[in-house]
């Protein structure tokens, strides 16, 4: 298994009140698979997707990634467990608007000290169909060439796992069917596991698997 949840339980309380997200729950996900995450807005779907990447603590309950029990992990730790085996992708992109696609690909890779793999990063590009991008600043894109250069910054570290929250969220119908295929191919080429947080049932119906996120429990569709 690439991701082993064990029991896992979210409560946030603010002054006026405790809300129970995720009540001990349990998941298993096998390596090289492409998962949904669907569920009603504030039912939770972001949260798992921020405590599988290390971003947030659990109250309580176990999450294994590759091996590695990163619940009992300290921050200097997460870190590194992140810029190693995850990449994310966003809604909102979250690129550099001062830096040229190019130099938003290479940004995870140098802040991690390593030396680019020039061969990966070409092919990617030309996966993503971004190539010609290279040198254009940011605000130069449209929508989906900005998601296109997301995915291949999420991906320059070769990491095991893509943590995609709404990444076709603001794209129209058509570009949403090509980065969820781009995300396909690049699963299938470099032996990646998506999980894609969804609100679409069209897009969570292409994945091998959906699950739902409801009053704090977790059930696979078909099962
Ligand atoms: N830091 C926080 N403090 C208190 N409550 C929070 C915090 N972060 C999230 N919540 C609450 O937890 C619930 C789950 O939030 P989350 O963002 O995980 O939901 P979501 O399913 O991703 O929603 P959406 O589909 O609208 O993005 C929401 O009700 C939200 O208001």
């Amino acid at each position: 298994m690439l991701i082993e949840i064990n029991k896992l339980t979210m409560k946030y309380s603010t002054l006026r009140s405790h809300k129970m997200i995720l009540n001990a729950i349990d998941l298993n996900i096998e390596a090289n698979s492409f998962v949904a995450i669907t569920g009603r807005s504030g039912s939770g779907k972001t949260t798992l997707l921020n405590l599988i990447g290390g971003l947030l603590k659990p109250v309580s309950g176990e999450i294994c990634v590759n091996g590695e029990k990163i619940t009992s992990y300290h921050e200097a730790r997460l870190a590194e467990y992140r810029r190693k085996n995850i990449g994310y992708v966003f809604q909102t992109y979250n690129l550099m608007p001062e830096l040229t696609v190019y130099e938003n690909i290479l940004l995870p890779i140098h802040l991690d000290k390593q030396k680019e793999d020039q061969k990966y990063i070409d092919q990617i590009m030309k996966t993503l169909n971004i190539e010609q991008l290279k040198d254009a600043y940011i605000d130069e894109l449209s929508g989906g060439e900005q998601q296109r250069a997301a995915l291949a910054r999420a991906m320059a570290n070769k990491p095991i796992l893509i943590l995609a929250d709404e990444p076709t969220g603001n794209l129209d119908e058509e570009n949403s069917l090509i980065v969820l295929n781009l995300l396909k191919t690049c699963q299938r080429l470099y032996n990646q596991t998506i999980l894609l947080v969804t609100h679409d049932m069209n897009i969570a119906k292409q994945c091998d698997r959906i699950f739902i996120i409801e009053n704090g429990s977790m059930s696979e569709a078909g099962s």
